[in-house]
């Protein structure tokens, strides 16, 4: 895209400063209009001729043509150690949208061909600009006995095993915009991506304030695990060691931030208990399930990690409406519309629902499923 720009801009054709120079000042009004016409016209001709012709193989579709608006939020630049990554252009409050983007091409993820064919394939239908950007996106796990420059089907491949993110149920996609966002553990990691069924387009948003200059973070794995389980997964995964502000850490912090990280695992562990019922013996009642959801709660608010929260909130909003405590169901259908609205967008299907249920806390579909009891709001 930006080569094509370029040569279009080349060109143009020059002013021509001696005519400029020799123009008469006008006689009549007619004269001026005449004047005008004309030099709209030409305008107008010397535009449309130098505009590349539309037809189905030259023209980008408009969710490629991502330069223009996401130029004003974040910048593709070169990080030491990482490749390319994504820095932010100004600061950005917790919950903006950074950026919305379509497929170039999904892939299911369980499929009869071989995946390197059927990624040949998809790449032979797109439009070239797109093909240029998958095939201008990094790889790692190349196998070491093949050449890259002779074989392109096994460099597709292994840029869609590095790149690919999950596009809806059982199905995975390449984004090639958010596909330059590196990774960050725990309390580093600063945005999140989601697919929307409703639409089919990834988005990602902002989930802690980003100061201009900084990196934006995602996240590729469960940031929950100790730090030795998530450095040997992404350095299996993705070829690198992570650094990141959590990994780190000297020694005796970081011990202390895996000792958080598993007591939140234990805890979520916990907590899953209360949906066995009440007459399973390893059940628990509603009250204790709301008090391990305000653990999590505290013990990230610690460690720093946000994520998940929207979730987290709605399901103690589900256990709350089962056990028919009306205003506890209203102040956790809240909290996860707050922690919603910054991990997936004020916009999202789940956030719809429950404004709905915040309102008309009876009319969640959990309601009166186990005994009464006041099990509790958030802190
Ligand atoms: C999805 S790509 C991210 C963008 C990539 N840096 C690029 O240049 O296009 C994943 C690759 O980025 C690199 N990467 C991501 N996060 C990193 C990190 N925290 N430290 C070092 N390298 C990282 C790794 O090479 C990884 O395989």
């Amino acid at each position: 895209m930006a080569r094509r720009q370029l040569k279009f801009a080349k060109s143009q054709p020059t002013p021509n400063k001696k005519r400029r120079q020799t123009a008469q000042p006008f006689t009549s009004s007619w004269q001026f209009f005449a004047i005008c016409v004309a030099i709209a016209a030409s305008v107008l001709y010397l535009y449309t001729s130098k505009q590349p012709r539309r037809t189905k193989q030259s023209a980008a579709p408009p969710e490629y043509d991502f330069a223009a608006t996401d130029s004003s939020i974040f910048t593709v630049v070169d990080i030491p150690g990482k490749g390319k990554g994504v820095v932010a252009v100004r600061d950005i409050k917790q919950g903006e949208v950074i950026l919305r983007e379509r497929p170039l091409f999904t892939v299911p993820r369980n499929i009869n061909a071989s995946p390197s064919t059927y990624i040949a394939n998809q790449l032979n239908k797109l439009h070239d600009i797109a093909r240029a950007s998958f095939l201008n996106l990094s790889y790692v796990n190349f196998p070491a006995h093949l050449d890259p420059d002779s074989s392109p089907d096994e460099v597709a491949l292994a840029i869609f095993q590095t790149n690919a993110v999950m596009a809806g149920e059982g199905i995975v996609g390449i984004f090639p915009r958010m596909a330059r966002l590196n990774h960050g553990c725990s309390s580093a990691f600063n945005v999140v991506y989601n697919w929307r069924d409703e639409g089919a387009f990834l988005i990602v948003h902002a989930l802690k304030d980003i100061a201009k200059g900084q990196e934006l973070l995602t996240t590729y794995t469960d940031s929950k695990r100790p730090r030795h389980e998530r450095r040997a997964y992404l350095k299996e995964q993705y070829g690198f060691t992570c650094t990141c502000s959590v990994c780190s850490l000297p020694d005796a912090l970081s011990q202390a931030s895996d000792a958080r990280l598993s007591m939140i695992s234990s805890l979520y562990n916990s907590f899953a208990r209360w949906g066995k019922g009440d007459n399973d013996p390893e059940g628990i009642d509603g009250i204790r399930a709301v008090g391990y959801v305000r653990e999590i709660w505290d013990i990230e608010d610690e460690e720093g990690y946000w994520s998940e929260r929207g979730q987290l909130a709605s399901d103690a909003a589900w256990v709350a409406a089962a056990h028919s405590d009306a205003s506890a169901t209203q102040a956790w259908a809240r909290k996860a519309i707050e922690w919603y609205s910054y991990e997936i967008g004020a916009d999202a299907p789940q956030v719809r629902a429950l404004r709905k249920i915040a309102k008309n806390p009876e009319k969640h579909q959990a309601w009166e499923t186990r005994a009464k009891l006041e099990v509790g709001g958030p802190r």
